[in-house]
């Protein structure tokens, strides 16, 4: 916790400034930097947000940071967020949250997109973490199976019910076991090809900082191999 903790803070002291539109990520690194963000408000300082999910929208709303509706913004000055593996090249998977969708439109729309991990996400290749892909309902043994035919082991997100996992969009998840990803814009595109996939966890050149943080509660901002 103190690493995910020290990893928020630094990044939401280098990155947020008076008057900013701040990008809210989801999970439990992102609810540090919503925490800090909303103790910064609390002392006067004047942002607006807008959140990635549904639970950080509500995290907010309870600790009085002002949110935007998407219709009013146009660019977003910075957005802070977790990720699942960060690689070398800051290729990272997302979307363990199941928030990626949210996640991906907002970190496009961010001038600059800062990832807070701690040590145990940074990766050699990314593949070890199930890659979440968010699909459509209909058809959706039909798009498993159109996965599973490009190499991987694709499973329905369930929950703990057993029912299917639906999203804040209102679609499903497939945790797609493809082992290491030697190619992962390749696969992006594969994916974003596929009819029935909304979106995938893999955010290929999007990150422009990552932040570690350290047991100990140590942070650094990482430089990129
Ligand atoms: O992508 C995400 C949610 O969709 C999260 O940012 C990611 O899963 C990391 O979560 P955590 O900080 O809890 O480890």
């Amino acid at each position: 916790m103190e690493a995910k903790k020290a990893a928020a803070e630094l990044a939401v002291e280098r990155s947020v400034q008076d008057g900013m539109i701040v990008g809210l990520g989801t999970g439990s690194t992102a609810y540090w930097a919503i925490q800090k963000l909303g103790e910064l408000v609390r002392q006067g300082l004047r942002i607006q947000t807008v959140a990635t999910s549904v639970a950080s929208e509500e995290l907010a709303r309870s600790l009085g940071i002002p949110q935007l509706v998407t219709a009013d913004i146009t660019e977003i000055d910075v957005t802070i967020d977790g990720a699942d593996e960060v690689d070398p090249q800051w290729n990272l998977m997302k979307g363990g949250g199941g928030a990626l969708l949210r996640e991906k439109i907002v970190a496009c729309a961010s001038r600059k997109l800062v990832i807070v991990v701690d040590e145990g996400k940074l990766v050699q290749q990314l593949g070890a973490f199930p890659l979440p892909v968010e699909i459509v309902k209909f058809g959706w043994e039909l798009t498993l199976r159109k996965l599973r035919a490009m190499g991987c082991e694709p499973a329905l997100r369930l929950a703990a019910d057993g029912q299917p996992v639906v999203t804040d969009n209102g679609n499903y998840l497939l945790h797609c076991r493809f082992g290491a990803i030697a190619q992962p814009a390749e696969l992006q595109a594969a994916l974003q090809g596929t009819p029935g996939v909304v979106e995938s966890g893999l955010f290929i050149g999007l990150a422009r900082e990552v932040i570690v943080g350290y047991t100990g509660g140590k942070a650094v901002s990482l430089v990129r191999a």
